[in-house]
């Protein structure tokens, strides 16, 4: 995997200095709000892992799979629910975690599904933004790292569903993908 790797981008330390930061300002932001806290699988589910155990705060968890990647390092531009929620949102505070945003495309399309089933508040947490790439106007209310427009791999995110187990993210060399 690592010979896919044309560099590292945030070594693990450094991801996780900055989850603990996150989780301690999220802590004190969400005091008393008891939020529903949403992983956008699959590519949060580390980020996830390691936010809510930087939460010092009650909080309830859920997950829902959503997908418009697929085998590709662009958007298809559709995106695809493909596991919903379990507990409902309505008259929630709810906290989404995503790995990453790009086009904006998912947490646009999801948030406008959360604002619809009539979510109390919605706020974004992502650790990383790729601004460049950006087709819809949208910005996360917490943000981890402002990456360059490439595509990167790792601490949860994939090129087809390979690498999301690397313990750091690193940029994807292009041979990879461009065959
Ligand atoms: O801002 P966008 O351009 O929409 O890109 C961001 C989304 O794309 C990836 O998901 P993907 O569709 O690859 O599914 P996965 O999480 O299962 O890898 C990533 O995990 C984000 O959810
Ligand atoms: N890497 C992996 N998955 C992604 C990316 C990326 O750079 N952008 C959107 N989904
Ligand atoms: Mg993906």
């Amino acid at each position: 995997m690592q010979k896919d790797i044309q560099e590292i981008l945030y070594s693990e330390q450094e991801i996780q200095d900055k989850v603990k930061e996150m989780g301690q300002q999220l802590s004190h932001d969400f005091e008393g709000r008891n939020p529903l806290v949403i992983c956008v699988l699959k590519g949060a589910f580390i980020f996830m892992a390691d936010l809510v155990k930087q939460i010092t705060i009650p909080l309830e968890l859920d997950f829902m799979a959503v997908s418009s990647y697929g085998q590709s390092t662009k958007s298809t531009g559709v995106v695809k629910i493909i596991k919903d929620l379990d507990i409902s949102v309505e008259g929630r505070h709810v906290l989404i975690v995503e790995d990453i945003i790009d086009s904006g495309l998912t947490l646009s399309y999801l948030i406008d599904v959360l604002e619809r089933r009539n979510a109390l508040s919605i706020t974004v947490a992502a650790l990383f933004d790729k601004p460049a790439r950006r087709t819809v106007d949208l910005d996360a209310d917490y943000k981890g790292f402002i990456i360059p427009d490439a595509f990167v791999v790792g601490y949860g995110l994939d090129y087809a569903e390979k690498y999301r187990n690397l313990p750091y993210v690193g940029i994807l060399k292009p041979e990879v993908y461009s065959h």
